[in-house]
């Protein structure tokens, strides 16, 4: 199986798309789809995706229903780039293989399969399928703060020997330090690194998204994600305006318009967010209590509907050691807060 060749030192994926869903309930409408691949797609960005925030076959009652089937995101995508490839994420249980073939029929050229960091077992079937399709594959090492780099390289081992061209360190609480970081991009690099690509997915809810962006450029990690105006789960992902300015003062080439990117971010995207991701209470409690940053918007749901503090909810989420896919855990976690504090 050969590597994608990646024409600059680091190739920087955009997931304004696909994280930003969370970040806006994913209520994305084509023609914010259109002009966002269209913005992104013209300052170089050569991968962007496009999917619901949990991936193919997220739009459901447990993980919140979609505005746009994501099939017509997806092949409006496809339409608007120019040079980019188009990826989608897909969870397996959450999206089947029939999800991914009929994403591969709209359009999508790579798939980014994510599995929690110590469940990469379950993904094979996956990877199996999309190189049948003639796809490009990323395997997403979800919540890489809950083992460790050795545990987690042994699961990149997993995931790379079933066709999986680029094992990302996928920071989903932003909860990584810089040290914590740089050890897992080594520990991958060191066990895959002749076959594969390493890669790494950051959330800003310790601010930390774009420094641990610069360790992974210099340890070697060639594929990093941002989004636009941060727009991502919890309080956001690197901004990928940001990064492009970044590696840009480092000398690091990513074939990136930094002037185009800023455009982007202040005239496409920033108009149409629901609201901006910041470093809050809540969301810098999911980095220091390591919670999965899609469970931001669901426990402030929870939190005014059971009168119970956000950041109680998210801190008893992190005591439970709940992954991505138990976000129905929330509400029990709510109305257990709410019984304690009933009985004083
Ligand atoms: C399904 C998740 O939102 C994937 C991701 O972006 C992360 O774990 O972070
Ligand atoms: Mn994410």
């Amino acid at each position: 199986m050969s590597r994608p060749e990646i024409r600059h030192d680091v190739r920087i994926t955009d997931t304004t798309l696909r994280d930003g869903s969370h970040a806006q309930a994913h209520q994305f409408t084509e023609e914010q789809v259109r002009d966002t691949v269209r913005a992104l797609d013209r300052a170089g960005v050569e991968v962007i995706e496009v999917t619901h925030g949990d991936g193919l076959g997220g739009s459901s009652f447990n993980y919140g229903f979609s505005h746009t089937n994501e099939l017509e995101l997806i092949a409006a995508a496809r339409e608007e780039a120019q040079q980019a490839r188009i990826a989608v994420l897909l969870v397996p249980g959450i999206g089947t293989v029939d999800d991914l073939r009929r994403a591969r029929d709209a359009g999508a050229d790579v798939v980014r399969v994510a599995t929690h960091c110590t469940e990469a077992d379950v993904s094979p079937q996956h990877f199996g399928v999309a190189r049948d399709l003639g796809m490009e594959t990323v395997g997403f090492l979800m919540m890489a703060h809950r083992t460790s780099p050795e545990d987690l390289a042994k699961q990149a081992r997993i995931m790379v020997d079933a066709g999986c061209q680029c094992p990302y360190v996928t920071d989903s609480a932003g909860a990584l330090l810089m040290h914590d970081a740089r050890a897992r991009f080594e520990a991958l690099i060191a066990e895959v690194g002749d076959e594969a690509w390493v890669g790494y997915h950051g959330h800003q809810n310790l601010s930390l998204g774009v420094a641990n962006s610069v360790i992974a450029a210099e340890v070697g990690v060639k594929e990093i994600d941002g989004s636009l105006c941060a727009l991502g789960a919890g309080s956001g992902n690197s901004p990928t305006e940001v990064l492009a300015a970044v590696f840009d003062r480092m000398g690091i080439a990513t074939g990136l318009d930094v002037t185009a990117l800023l455009d982007a971010a202040e005239d496409v995207v920033r108009p149409y967010l629901h609201r901006w991701p910041k470093m809050d209470r809540n969301a810098i409690t999911q980095g220091w209590a390591g919670v999965y940053s899609s469970f931001l918007l669901h426990a402030e749901h929870a939190g005014e509907r059971y009168k119970v503090p956000v950041p109680d909810i998210l801190r008893r989420c992190g005591e439970l050691g709940l992954v991505g896919g138990q976000e129905d855990m929330i509400i029990d976690v709510a109305l257990e807060l709410a019984r304690e504090r009933e009985q004083g």
